[in-house]
């Protein structure tokens, strides 16, 4: 058996496979129970899909994110995760929803933000004051809102028709899915409305929309992704116990006759290693599940080779003075999608403004030069943001994500596989598994969290007090604790400052 850390000679043991959210969740569940937890990692760091990296270009030392990630109030597991690894005070979260959108055709600046009112009103008069939308759209999305709280998304009749379908059956013009639907959808599923399940768009907007007031308030990191999920991730699964493996990649996961498990690892060059284990957690993309998977662990191992993946691309941008007045806003009639202010975040130096485009979704671009980017994407800022046009490019770059997500496409709620497999001993997480969420932190962490549970239910351990029942549980309900939502907290607990939204131009 390999060597541990924990000084917990005799108990049980168990291996997660891969450092991204779900295996970071797994191997802090499991260590916090009391179980000598190894996590394996291939990469020289953790965070998976969530990460920053050092880039030495035109602007000097640059901290770039490979994406940037936002989260929702609803997102309770992740904020947990936030807490479990220290870093709630890292991240910001709106006080309340307040999304500027501009219309790079009409020049108009519209928001959709919510009230101090009950759900579904918080959001009414926002759409009723929208300015991308006709009245008569205005009051036909109002009733698709209302319309969608009659879906259940665990229906598994929703996932074999898009979300397209649905809302042309609700009435939506083309502009409404534009302005509105696809606006959130994109962002949130990776997907257009015309290539998502309605079961996974109904959970996202029931959720987000409909489920509490301050559910779709947006949250993000105010430093980069790295310090979060790598950094903080790893201080914390070093004082948890947990023996972190980087550059460790798993070849091999096979049952040992004595009905533990043996998981065969490469460590560098001719280097190998043998983890003799109670308990395994595959919390690697979906394709290297595949690959790992031994005979019989899954009734129908091909089915997670049907599930596919979409890419995401984002495109920074440095300007030499500041265009941008807002932490980030969303576009119509362009092909830019959300921009965000990165300059707080990259150790930016010698002046300017950092923003990074996200393109969602981007099956036509993802491959596309970083010139034909360049000569799409300024103009297009000049049009949107007035400041630009006179600006100076300080750089230009693009970070491609061609696997991002998984494609949240009709009919892949039946080929996403529970935590528990048939191999007793042998669990998934990942993002992809069967969470009920689209690809996103949240689910990661969920999944980490479930298939953990699963794993401490075999070896005989109870799960920690701490870990994340609540949490895998409340994103119905109100959130409640250490992310107050103003109107469901008396004010003298609520957080300081919220973001500043100004009215104005972007
Ligand atoms: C550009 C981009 C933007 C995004 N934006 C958002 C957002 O705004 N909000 C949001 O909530 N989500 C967002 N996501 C999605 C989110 O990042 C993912 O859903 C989540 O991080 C997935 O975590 P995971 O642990 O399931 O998988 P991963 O992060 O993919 O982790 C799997 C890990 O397994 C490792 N691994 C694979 N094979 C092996 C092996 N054989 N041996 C050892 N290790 C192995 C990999 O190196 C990897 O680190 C975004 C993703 C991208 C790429």
């Amino acid at each position: 058996m390999s060597s541990d850390r924990t000084g917990r000679p005799g108990a049980a043991a168990a291996v997660v496979v891969g450092g991204g959210l779900a295996g970071i969740t797994a191997a802090l569940t499991l260590a916090d129970s009391g179980v000598r937890v190894t996590l394996v990692e291939g990469r020289p760091r953790l965070g998976g899909a969530a990460f920053s990296f050092q880039r030495d270009g035109a602007c000097g030392d640059l901290t770039v994110d490979n994406g940037q990630h936002v989260f929702l109030r609803c997102c309770t597991a992740y904020q947990w995760f936030l807490d479990r690894i220290g870093a709630s005070d890292l991240v910001t979260l709106q006080e309340r929803l307040d999304v500027p959108v501009l219309d790079a055709g009409t020049g108009r600046l519209g928001r959709l933000r919510r009230q101090s009112l009950p759900v579904p009103l918080h959001l009414a008069a926002s759409l009723t004051g929208y300015p991308h939308l006709n009245p008569v759209e205005r009051v036909r999305a109002g009733r698709a809102a209302l319309a969608l709280r009659g879906l259940d998304p665990e229906d598994p009749a929703l996932d074999d028709t898009t979300l397209a379908d649905w809302l042309r059956g609700q009435g939506q013009s083309r502009r409404a899915v534009e302005a509105l639907w696809d606006l959130i959808g994109i962002a949130t599923l990776n997907a257009t409305a015309e290539e998502a399940s309605l079961g996974l768009a109904a959970m996202v907007f029931k959720t987000g929309l409909l489920s509490h007031p301050g559910a779709a308030d947006i949250g993000w990191a105010r430093v980069p992704l790295g310090e979060l999920h790598d950094g903080k991730a790893r201080a914390a699964l070093d004082a948890a116990g947990v023996r972190t493996v980087l550059r460790g990649r798993v070849g091999e996961v096979r049952p040992a006759p004595d009905g533990r498990w043996q998981v065969g690892l490469h460590t560098g060059p001719g280097a190998e290693e043998q983890l003799d284990t109670d308990a395994v957690v595959l919390a690697v993309p979906h394709r290297e599940a595949h690959g790992l998977l031994p005979d019989g662990a899954l009734e129908d191992p091909a089915a997670l080779l049907k599930i596919g993946t979409a890419p995401i691309l984002n495109i920074h941008v440095v300007y030499d003075r500041p265009v941008l007045r807002r932490p980030f806003f969303a576009a119509l009639s362009s092909p830019v999608q959300w921009v965000f202010d990165r300059t707080e975040h990259s150790g930016l130096t010698g002046g300017g403004q950092y923003l990074a485009l996200s393109q969602s979704a981007a099956h036509e671009e993802i491959d596309e030069p970083v010139s034909a980017l360049r000569a799409r994407y300024l103009p297009e800022l000049e049009r949107l943001l007035s400041p630009a046009r006179g600006a100076g490019v300080r750089d230009f770059f693009v970070t491609r994500e061609r696997t991002a997500t998984f494609a949240p496409a009709p009919g892949v709620g039946r080929l996403r596989p529970p935590a528990r497999t048939r191999a007793p001993g042998l669990y998934l997480a990942g993002a992809w598994t069967a969470t009920g969420w689209p690809a996103t932190m949240e689910g990661a962490v969920r999944s980490g969290l479930s298939a953990a549970r699963e794993a401490l239910s075999r070896l005989g351990r109870p799960v920690h007090p701490d870990h994340g029942q609540s949490a895998l549980e409340s994103h119905e309900r109100p959130p409640s604790g250490h992310r107050p939502d103003p109107d469901t907290t008396p004010a003298p607990l609520r957080r300081a400052g919220g973001e500043a939204n100004e009215e104005g131009a972007a």
